[in-house]
């Protein structure tokens, strides 16, 4: 009898996964389910994904759900993510999966989360900037922030969406309006970037691209991007052409992307490894590793910008410490004068659209 019992037990719990029954509540009552379905899961972080059936979210979700790290992944999109989510949670990880679909669902989606990544929005084409988002992305951004702001106002949130530069003051606007803003803990992702400069500096050099950090400052668009060559690890030095050569070329990144999909969208693949690098580097800091650093477009007083990427450290609540630049060279000097005076109207473009 008490064998049947477990037997039943057991087979209850997995069709938990798969009774109609139960997808039906979670549609109506997703808070209900979210607390049952948590008990199958791994030790681990709560991560929503919002915009998980794009581009960069499909990707993004495969990879965190092979994060160790992460016990529960919600995915969010207004489009197709029961299929994402069904095909996602056959993967044979710790992490229990659930899908969301719409602005109904949005709240279920973020109750209860530690991490909350957004790459919803469309992305460029070619001959557009990342500016030329703003219009429809801003509008994505400032919903699904009040949703964070609302149901999950202490979690972490890192901001992909385009353009970063202004969607993360739209962020800091909309949680400052409800009373939630906590600059430790809203990081917009500039990873990509630092991937980037990793990878073309190590062709230059000639060496494994893991063993190479290069610090990208700034901003993330054109002339915002500022890699600090002369602070690469390892020690090393480049000619005045190398320098100028690498300087566009990490600049210049998401465009080759565009135009070499002529079409066909942006960075997905590479923007989905950089994303879950930070994330994992976002949840270790959570954990209470030590001496987790990362670039991230962040509130700041390194320059007299209220926003600004630069190398911060990780912790239990967010960002622990945000360092300053460092000794730059002429060449970098220049370049950050120039950084400066976009990301300006960039992060005032942003801060007016939830002000006016
Ligand atoms: N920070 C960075 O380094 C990078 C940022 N990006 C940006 O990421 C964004 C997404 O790019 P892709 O995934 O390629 O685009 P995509 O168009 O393939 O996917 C975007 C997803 O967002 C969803 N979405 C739209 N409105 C939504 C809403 N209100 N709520 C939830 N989901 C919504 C769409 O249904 C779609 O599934 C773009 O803005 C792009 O410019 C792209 C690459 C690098
Ligand atoms: O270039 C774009 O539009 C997408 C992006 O931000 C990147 O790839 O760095």
């Amino acid at each position: 009898m008490q064998q049947n019992g477990d037997a039943n037990q057991r087979i209850a719990r997995i069709s938990g996964h798969l009774n109609p029954r139960n997808l039906q509540m979670e549609e109506s009552s997703g808070l209900q389910q979210v607390n049952c379905r948590a008990k199958g899961g791994s030790a681990g972080f709560r991560v929503a994904i919002l915009g998980a059936a794009g581009g960069i979210g499909q990707p993004l979700a495969m990879l965190m759900k092979m994060n160790p790290l992460v016990s529960v992944l919600h995915l969010y999109d207004v489009v197709n993510s029961p299929g994402v989510t069904a095909d996602i949670s056959h993967m044979d990880t710790g992490a229990v999966v659930r899908g969301f679909l719409g602005q109904n669902q949005l709240e279920n989606a973020l109750t209860g989360m530690d991490l909350v990544i957004i790459p919803a929005g469309v992305p460029r084409k070619p001959g557009m900037t990342r500016d030329d988002l703003f219009n429809i992305n801003a509008g994505i951004v400032k919903t699904l922030c009040e949703g964070v702001a609302k149901c999950c106002p202490k979690a972490i949130v890192n901001l992909i969406s385009n353009p970063v530069n202004s969607t993360v003051p739209i962020a800091a606007e909309v949680f400052k309006k409800s009373g939630t803003f906590d600059p430790k803990r809203l990081l917009g992702v500039t990873m990509l970037d630092v991937v980037r400069a990793n990878t073309f500096v190590a062709e230059v050099l000639g060496i494994d691209p893991r063993e190479v950090d290069v610090p990208v400052v700034g901003g993330h668009a054109g002339v915002t991007i500022l890699p600090l060559l002369s602070q690469v690890k390892p020690p090393c030095s480049f000619t005045p052409e190398e320098t100028d050569y690498l300087t566009v070329r990490i600049q210049n990144g998401g465009t080759e992307v565009v135009e070499a999909k002529a079409g066909a969208g942006s960075a997905t693949l590479s923007m989905a490894y950089a994303a879950v690098k930070f994330a994992d580097a976002c949840l270790r800091g959570l954990r209470g590793d030590a001496g987790v650093v990362q670039c991230a477009f962040v509130a700041s007083q390194v320059t007299e910008l209220p926003f600004f990427a630069s190398k911060v450290r990780l912790g239990r609540t967010g960002i622990a410490e945000i360092y300053p630049l460092g000794p730059l060279n002429a060449y970098e000097r220049i370049g950050l004068d120039k950084a400066k005076k976009e990301l300006a109207s960039s992060i005032e473009k942003g801060v007016s659209f939830i002000k006016k």
